[in-house]
């Protein structure tokens, strides 16, 4: 079979593993049990609460890679299966996480716990059995940038050296404690630390993974159709349910807000890399994005309404956007990260991993899917809801 002759970078055989996910039924967690199956010889222990975005993989029990992967029905915050399913991998992966901003200022405890208490035990299995760690961080680790407290013309804020985020020189800057919008990063920040801390005195094998806006098909909820009517997902799924309703997209304070957006499908790659190549990958902390598609949210709002007239055939409200303010949308406490360019040379030296695709044909294939899988949904839920009014 093509996929046992794998080799890794290093020209070696790569052994067939066996890995422990947990949150393989989310997004990121989705999209990789896909590429194990599809492309690798790899065994995956499947861990999560729900499995609707992996249920393709798991059924028919007659599908090519039926017996690699396996699902456990698993809340990691009370459940003593865990250690077991740890003990039987070669590798852990950890994706679990509450990690939609509009909680983070709303159940900050949850989003404490989450991040912070609930992956104590994963990390301390790990370290007890040698086993080694993929851990999932976020590029919010680093805050607001250097240069987003110089006046808003000072020449400086043009120098990369005041935006660009490296992992072993960038602060990690965060607002006050009523600023709850940090509880996320800063849980995720002391996990980092602690993980770090396992490698350097215990001597753990681990990898901290900061993805800078990972975003693709099956991203979070289309809210009042696989999701709460009420619920606020990240950006991409928030923008794509305006679409979808012919609604104006929600632009928090302007949309002033940079991010570099990268292809789901492109980060899957670096994973592998990581899971592939443990000698390159161990002890490191790496930032993986498309510093090349940078974007305020305007411009986003404005691409995602041009590309979804192109795939929908529908045309475009004519003010496709409207301002709300960051009180009204995500409510007390919220603040923002300015700008995100990860700098890539770290990933690039050990993986020799760049991400491929422009953020234009990202959004071509993702609202191609958004459109498929939801329209029709969207528009019976629609005439529902005028009916019985
Ligand atoms: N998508 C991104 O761009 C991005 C960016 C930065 C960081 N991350 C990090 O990557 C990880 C995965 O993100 P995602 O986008 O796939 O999110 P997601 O919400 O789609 O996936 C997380 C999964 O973890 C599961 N989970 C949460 N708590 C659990 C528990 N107690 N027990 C069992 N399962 C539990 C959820 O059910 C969900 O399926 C998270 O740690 C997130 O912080 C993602
Ligand atoms: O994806 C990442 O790399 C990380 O960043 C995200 O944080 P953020 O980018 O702020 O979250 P989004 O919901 O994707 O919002 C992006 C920007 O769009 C804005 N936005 C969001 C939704 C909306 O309807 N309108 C709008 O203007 C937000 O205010 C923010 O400025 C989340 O915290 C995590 O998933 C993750 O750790």
């Amino acid at each position: 079979m093509a996929a046992m002759a794998r080799a890794d970078l290093d020209g070696k055989p790569i052994k067939p593993l066996t890995i422990c996910m947990i949150g393989a039924g989310g997004f990121i967690g989705s999209h990789l049990c896909e590429k194990l199956m599809a492309e690798t010889p790899h065994k995956v222990l499947a861990v999560d609460v729900y499995n609707d975005k992996i249920k393709h993989l798991l059924e028919p029990a007659t599908l090519p890679w039926a017996g690699r992967i396996q699902f456990h029905r698993i809340n990691i915050k009370n459940d003593s299966r865990l250690e077991g399913l740890i003990k039987m991998g070669d590798l852990t992966i950890n994706l679990a996480a509450i990690c939609t901003p509009a909680d983070y200022n709303t159940r900050p405890l949850d989003t404490i716990y989450s991040n912070f208490i609930d992956a104590l035990p994963v990390l301390k299995y790990c370290s007890e059995n040698n086993k080694r760690l993929i851990h999932f961080s976020t590029c919010e680790v680093y805050g607001k940038t250097i240069g987003s407290f110089l006046p808003k013309d000072h020449p400086l804020r043009q120098d990369p050296a005041f935006y660009v985020l490296k992992e072993d020189a960038s602060p990690c800057i965060f607002g006050s404690i009523e600023k709850q919008r940090w509880s996320y990063a800063c849980a995720k920040q002391l996990i980092e630390r602690l993980i770090y801390a396992e490698g350097a005195e215990n001597g753990l094998e681990f990898t901290i993974v900061r993805p800078f806006n990972w975003i693709g098909p099956r991203m979070d909820f289309i809210p009042g159709i696989d999701g709460p009517s009420e619920g606020v997902p990240r950006v991409l799924a928030c923008f794509s349910n305006n679409l979808l309703r012919g609604e104006p997209l929600k632009l928090v304070d302007g949309g002033q807000s940079q991010r570099t957006f990268v292809y789901i499908k492109d980060a899957i790659e670096a994973v592998l890399l990581m899971i592939e190549n443990p000698a390159r990958a161990n002890g490191h902390i790496f930032n993986v994005g498309n510093p090349k598609n940078e974007v305020t949210v305007r411009q986003l709002a404005e691409m995602m309404t041009e590309v979804y007239a192109k795939v929908s055939g529908e045309p475009s409200r004519e003010e496709p956007t409207i301002d709300v303010s960051s009180k009204e949308f995500y409510g007390e406490g919220y603040d923002d990260s300015d700008k995100r360019i990860p700098d890539m040379t770290i990933i690039n030296r050990q993986l020799g991993w760049n991400p491929k695709t422009s953020l234009w044909d990202l959004l071509e294939s993702t609202l191609t899917y958004q459109h498929r899988t939801y329209a029709e949904a969207v528009k019976q839920a629609t005439a529902k809801a005028v009916a019985s009014s």
